[in-house]
């Protein structure tokens, strides 16, 4: 069934169209990866995702009713840099959207419920190969960790939809490497829904199930936006299990 249905959905700025009548369903437990040239509006369509963005026109359905106008925790999001606080310590890092999603209002979480939720933290971290680094702030991580350590923040807030923001594009392939595996391995645990942006083509067959294509048909006609111009589904098994091709 699809998690996210965008209807007729147009963006323009400034009488620049730059996303034209998109109309996308997306099914749940998939992993949509979008690509397109730089400045087709790929991360203006998943910042509407996020609430961050409102379309000029259309509409965009979350589980069947109007998407919430504030991000909501049911939608995780992790960007390129900077998605991790860097004033806490890893396990702070992990350990706050656990106590946002326990405590409406802000107040000390003390005794066993505490001790739990630093378990359950320290196991996310342990899931993404950061628990010896537990103690360590952001600035003492590298490139490769504190994406991790972003992954970690997100997905211990158990989203249905995980919305991925050019996130590896700053790593060095060997380190890119190794976050496609785990990110494969959490997908596939979680079978939580994807929408990934990125500029790699090889990364978006790689890791997702099925690859969209964004495209202006005339680059510098501000009344032509971009639309979807390849849905391509990635077999299963065109993939290993580490998901490689
Ligand atoms: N708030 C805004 N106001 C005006 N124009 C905007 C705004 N946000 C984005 N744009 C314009 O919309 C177009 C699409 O931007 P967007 O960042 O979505 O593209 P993109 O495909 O993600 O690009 P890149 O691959 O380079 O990150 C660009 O021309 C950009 O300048």
């Amino acid at each position: 069934m699809s998690l996210i249905q965008i209807k007729d959905l147009w963006q323009i700025y400034n009488d620049r169209v730059v996303l034209e009548n998109l109309n996308l369903s997306i099914v749940e437990k998939s992993f949509v990866s979008i690509v397109g040239p730089s400045g087709c509006g790929k991360t203006t369509l998943l910042r509407m995702l996020m609430s961050e963005v409102f379309c000029t026109r259309g509409s965009i359905l979350f589980d069947g009713t109007n998407l919430p106008k504030e991000p909501t925790r049911e939608r995780g999001v992790v960007f390129q840099r900077y998605s991790v606080f860097p004033h806490l310590s890893v396990l702070d890092n992990v350990l706050l959207p656990i106590e946002l999603r326990s405590c409406r209002i802000l107040g000390k979480i003390l005794g066993s419920r505490r001790y739990n939720m630093k378990e359950e933290a320290r196991t996310m971290l342990d899931h993404v190969g950061l628990l010896r680094a537990a103690t360590l702030y952001p600035a003492q991580l590298s490139g490769g960790m504190q994406q991790r350590l972003a992954l970690a923040q997100a997905l211990i807030a158990k989203p249905r939809v995980l919305l991925l923001d050019e996130p590896f594009s700053a790593l060095d392939p060997g380190t890119r490497a190794d976050i496609h595996v785990l990110t494969n391995r959490l997908w596939e645990e979680t079978k939580m829904t994807v929408v990934m942006v990125t500029h790699d083509i090889s990364e978006a067959f790689r890791l997702g199930t099925r690859v969209i294509v964004l495209e202006r048909p005339l680059a510098d006609d501000p009344t032509k936006g971009a639309r979807i111009t390849h849905d391509i589904p990635v077999h299963p098994r065109t993939k290993t299990k580490t998901g490689a091709i």
